[in-house]
């Protein structure tokens, strides 16, 4: 898979060097490159923002240099190849493990990371005329900018290519997975089997996988119902009572 992000920050993500997404650049999994929107800006300056037409406060980013910039880096790919174009944003639809998971089938990812007050409408407008596009939003709060979501959207991608964790069956688990039926995961325990006052649950210690798995399932609904009732409601809606099964 291929992953293009274009920022006025690149330095904000140079943690795709490490770790995980580090080590599936290294390994040929991922083909990850990071883009500085001013390289496609003019003037001594490089401007890349203006004011917002009908006034208000802050500066958007401009259409032409966006442009630019998308269109050399969504033309760069092999044959006639067309990403799809995610757009961090508080105005998008929420990034959910089931949208991770479509993604991560993609070939191809182009990430715009907007500063001071977002990108001018028109460059998404655009954008649509040739590719698929997407905004997204990590949650009901406002960052600086979208490269700490791109970071966000490319760790939750990339975990789910083919290859990049040693265990899939790790990503089957994850809270929201297909796996766990898009509950929260149970609490986990390793070694020591007693720490400070605190044992490991019985359960867990015996063999019997058919017992630990009731057990999990329980916990995980335990602690859905807790902390993310919706989850609870939107799997009743899907499955009925059978949901508790
Ligand atoms: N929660 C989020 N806030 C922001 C702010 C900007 Br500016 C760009 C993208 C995002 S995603």
């Amino acid at each position: 898979m291929r992953i293009d992000v274009v920022t006025i920050f690149p330095g904000y993500l140079a943690p795709l060097d490490e770790a995980l997404v580090g080590r599936a650049r290294r390994a040929g999994l991922l083909d990850v490159r990071v883009h500085d929107l001013r390289r496609w800006a003019s003037g001594v300056h490089k401007a890349v923002d203006d004011a917002p037409y009908g006034g208000g406060p802050g500066m958007l980013m401009t259409a032409p240099v966006w442009g630019a910039a998308l269109d050399e880096v969504t033309a760069s790919g092999d044959d006639d190849a067309v990403p799809r174009l995610l757009v961090p944003t508080p105005a998008g639809a929420p990034l959910t493990q089931r949208r991770a998971a479509g993604w991560a089938s993609e070939p191809w990812l182009v990430l715009a990371c907007g500063r001071y007050e977002g990108i001018d409408a028109r460059v998404l407008d655009d954008a649509r005329r040739r590719m698929p596009v997407e905004e997204v939003s990590l949650g009901d709060y406002v960052l600086a900018g979208g490269e700490v979501a791109a970071l966000v959207v490319v760790e939750a991608v990339s975990r789910l290519v083919p290859g990049v964790l040693g265990n899939p069956a790790s990503a089957e688990l994850d809270s929201f997975a297909e796996g766990t039926a898009g509950l929260l995961e149970a609490p986990a325990y390793t070694r020591p089997e007693r720490w400070r006052d605190l044992d490991v649950p019985e359960v867990l210690r015996g063999g019997n996988h058919a017992v630990v798995d009731r057990w999990r399932r329980d916990r995980s609904l335990e602690r859905t119902a807790a902390v993310r009732p919706d989850l609870l409601d939107a799997l009743v809606a899907r499955h009925g009572a059978a949901a508790f099964d």
